[in-house]
């Protein structure tokens, strides 16, 4: 699959003024709920409402959603309010009923793009749909995986496509409930830039302060659009109750965000630019210069090692470094989450330098 302007098509055709916006409950719970909320959002920037039919939980026992039945909601919600409506597939028979019932927009989740069985077989019953699908990410952060997805449903010449960012699943305990890993999507960036990228805040946050935050990220980093999940009662919500915002808080974060252009033509903006960047491009060399030479002297100190047969992995000398260069990263303003990983890659690169000299 090669990037093409076609991917985006159907997104261009929305002629926005703003990103687009999927939002609605995590879960549809009744009728009353889903049409009261898309009421709520009728007149707002929503492009598509959002409701999870079928809800995928990680341990049973907990609210799985309304099933089939709820889809009729989504039709009353298009009839009565003229929103476009999306929901979560994860198998063949959500598919055939989803489409059967005129949803217009259709996700593939988190814990369905791990498998490439479950993707095909949903791509096999979407087979040359005019629906948008997008595609979440993966649950654990692996990018071939998340295109592996995309180029699956491409094959069955489904072409309205996009993905979405809800974020990585992490052991570690972090503010987030999942880690953004904002790389992994700036690369799908580069592979595909005009596929369209749309960012969910909430699953990224799992709480709903952290919202808006994450939300000028993405659009900070070029995303097309945002899906929020909404309900007029979040406390009460019968899934993902933290992270749910109130119609009027999501009007709120909407005029809120800043919408960055893509570049300016001012002249002295682009001096100065180019002046920061020349500095860059200085300080770049100069970073890839002193490690070329921090390698050379860890091939010394291997050539050593090897004389006198030592271990490779010296941890307390190691652990002292990375002490040290916290405190010092600390003093010229770069975080300790920063300096870790630059040392650790610093650390594994030496390691290697080192074990080539001493198994040659
Ligand atoms: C270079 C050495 O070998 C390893 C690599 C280190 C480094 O690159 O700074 C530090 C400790 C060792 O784990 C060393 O022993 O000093």
């Amino acid at each position: 699959m090669e990037n093409s302007k076609e991917l985006r098509t159907w997104l261009d055709d929305l002629g926005l003024d703003h990103p687009l916006v999927i939002a609605g409950p995590c879960s549809a719970e009744t009728e009353e709920q889903v049409l009261k909320i898309a009421h709520q959002l009728k007149d707002t920037d929503v492009n598509y409402f959002r409701a999870g039919i079928w809800k995928p939980r990680t341990r049973p026992g907990n609210f799985e959603g309304v099933g089939a039945l709820g889809l009729n909601w989504l039709k009353k919600v298009k009839e009565e309010t003229g929103m476009k409506t999306a929901t979560e597939v994860a198998n063949a028979n959500h598919v055939e009923l989803a489409l059967e019932a005129d949803v217009d927009l259709l996700w593939i989740g988190a814990r369905s793009t791990v498998s490439p069985f479950i993707v095909q077989e949903i791509a096999d019953a979407l087979q040359g749909t005019d629906k948008v699908v997008l595609v979440k990410n993966p649950v654990n952060p692996d990018l071939s995986l998340w295109l592996g997805g995309i180029e699956r449903l491409y094959k069955s010449d489904i072409k309205r496509l996009g993905v979405i960012h809800r974020g990585f699943s992490t052991y570690e305990k972090t503010k987030y409930r999942n880690i953004p890993e904002w790389q992994l999507a700036i690369e799908l960036q580069n592979k595909f830039p005009d596929l369209p990228l749309i960012c969910d805040p909430s699953h990224i946050s799992g709480k709903r302060d952290l919202i808006f935050d994450v939300s000028q990220t993405a659009l900070d980093l070029n995303y097309d659009g945002l899906m929020i999940e909404t309900h007029f009662d979040p406390d009460n919500a019968w899934s993902d109750a933290a992270q749910q915002v109130t119609p009027e808080s999501l009007v709120q974060i909407m005029k809120d965000l800043k919408i960055r252009k893509e570049t300016d033509a001012e002249a002295e903006y682009n001096n100065k630019l180019n002046q920061l960047r020349a500095q860059i491009d200085v300080i770049d060399n100069s970073i890839i210069d002193t490690l070329g030479k921090r390698m050379k002297v860890a091939d010394e100190i291997g050539a050593l090692k090897k004389q006198k047969n030592v271990a490779v992995l010296q941890s307390k000398r190691w652990n002292e470094i990375l002490g040290n260069m916290i405190l010092e990263g600390e003093q010229r303003g770069l975080s300790e989450e920063f300096v870790l990983k630059m040392f650790k890659a610093i650390h594994q690169e030496s390691i290697n330098h080192q074990e080539k000299i001493l198994k040659s």
